[in-house]
């Protein structure tokens, strides 16, 4: 008999872990009492978290054993090949595969659905959703958890309303920051000929880049094609880009610049980063961190300050909530705070590393929208970095990276 697959539909506004709670550990949500006593395993972005900090804390390769590098330095898309590995090994009877194409690029999403299809025939899957493009094609029971309940739904519903939310969702002005970049040049990052390699592998061939004032960049590329190590050459945490060709800020990489001098230009929002906001910060004290770079808040914020974090949470809607918890917002929401944190301080370059990542249809919608506006409403250049094709994003270039036998190639598509 085929066995019994079903897609749970998410929105960000619910927590998820009380439903993975109920549905590896029980008591079981009615109509899933099918899993009764069966061995289960969890396909997510936390599980594999899990592991990093395993691996790190006990010195051990679990995930990464069958690979000469560490988990921590693999990857988004590899760490998410090994984890799925790791559970075929386990030959679990149900596999909950909690949103499993976030951070994979068109063909590793090919790639593993054909492995999933393969597998529907002997083993349970339990999808976890909140993109509806990503439904898995021979799955036909559907539920949605909100409001920490499990609902049996009959068909799927495209969220209609969410364009026209978003065009009108941030209306005002973006405010303006009193701290004033003194920046007479055009060009803000520039890369000639740069390579990387670890040990004998060169990720990265001979790049060349500039990015300019004002510019808005989407960098797309394969699983592993090198667009994270591309990135910390420019935002100073990689030992790779010294004795290198590149330019930042108007300084030549190497000239005696600090690690600070860079960063106070850049504003960034990595997945890592929001998770790292895992304490009690107000939103308000989020925003004002933003302007000095730390996570949370150690003096006493001026009027200034106060006043310019709230025009900010206005620009989001967000102006009654200051005095909530970060951690107690929707995921979408975290996101939104967490663009406007970075670019609270006006920085000459944003980099947004898979800022839609997790989101459902209508939060990511809502972060292109804010991206947008920030690109064609300020001075600051935009890095974008997503796996999906966003519907609406509007970039002036983009910068590709082609995986090629020798290293990637920096292809330029305007
Ligand atoms: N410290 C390291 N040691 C060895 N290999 C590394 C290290 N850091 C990165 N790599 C390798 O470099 C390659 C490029 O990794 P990178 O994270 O830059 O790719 P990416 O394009 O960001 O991938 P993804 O889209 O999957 O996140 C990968 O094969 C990765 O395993």
């Amino acid at each position: 008999m085929k066995p019994n697959h079903w897609a749970i539909f998410t929105e960000n506004s619910t927590p998820l872990s009380g439903l993975l709670d109920q549905l590896l550990n029980g008591p079981l949500p009615e109509n899933f009492k099918f899993l009764q006593e069966k061995k289960g395993a969890l396909f997510s972005t936390s599980e594999i978290q899990k592991w990093m900090e395993e691996e790190r804390k006990h010195d051990r390769k679990i995930l990464s054993r069958n690979h000469s590098q560490s988990l921590q330095s693999m990857s988004s898309g590899e760490r998410k090949k090994a984890l799925f590995s790791y559970i075929l090994s386990q030959q679990p009877n149900f596999i909950i595969l909690n949103n499993p194409f976030d951070n994979l690029d068109p063909s590793a999403r090919d790639e593993f659905l054909s492995k999933i299809k393969e597998l529907q025939e002997s083993t349970i899957l339990i999808q976890i959703l909140s993109r509806k493009a990503d439904l898995l094609p021979f799955i036909e029971k559907y539920a949605s958890w909100e409001g920490q309940k499990l609902k049996i739904i009959s068909e799927v519903h495209e969220n209609t309303n969410a364009d026209k939310e978003a065009k009108e969702y941030f209306p005002g002005n973006l405010p303006a920051s009193a701290q004033k970049h003194i920046y007479n040049l055009d060009t803000l990052v520039e890369f000639n000929n740069v390579s990387v390699a670890f040990r004998d592998k060169v990720v990265l061939q001979k790049i060349s880049w500039k990015i300019s004032v004002g510019d808005f960049w989407e960098l797309r590329g394969a699983n592993g094609s090198g667009k994270t190590t591309l990135l910390s050459l420019i935002t100073g945490d990689s030992p790779k880009a010294y004795g290198q060709d590149i330019l930042l800020f108007g300084q030549k990489k190497g000239s005696g610049e600090s690690v600070w001098d860079i960063k106070k230009n850049i504003g960034y929002i990595t997945p890592a980063l929001t998770d790292s906001f895992r304490g009690y910060h107000t939103l308000e004290h989020m925003l004002i961190s933003g302007l000095v770079d730390s996570i949370g808040l150690y003096t006493r914020p001026t009027e200034q300050q106060k006043s310019l974090a709230k025009a900010w949470l206005s620009l989001l809607g967000l102006e009654d909530h200051k005095d909530k918890y970060f951690h107690e917002l929707s995921k979408g929401r975290q996101r939104l705070v967490m663009c406007a944190r970075a670019m609270i301080k006006q920085p000459l370059l944003l980099i947004l590393d898979e800022p839609t990542a997790d989101l459902d249809d209508r939060a990511a919608k809502l972060v292109v929208h804010l991206v947008n506006k920030l690109g064609s409403e300020s001075n600051t250049a935009i890095v974008f970095v997503s796996h999906r094709m966003e519907p609406g994003l509007k970039p002036s270039s983009i910068m590709e990276l082609v995986p090629t036998k020798k290293g990637s190639i920096g292809n330029i598509l305007s």
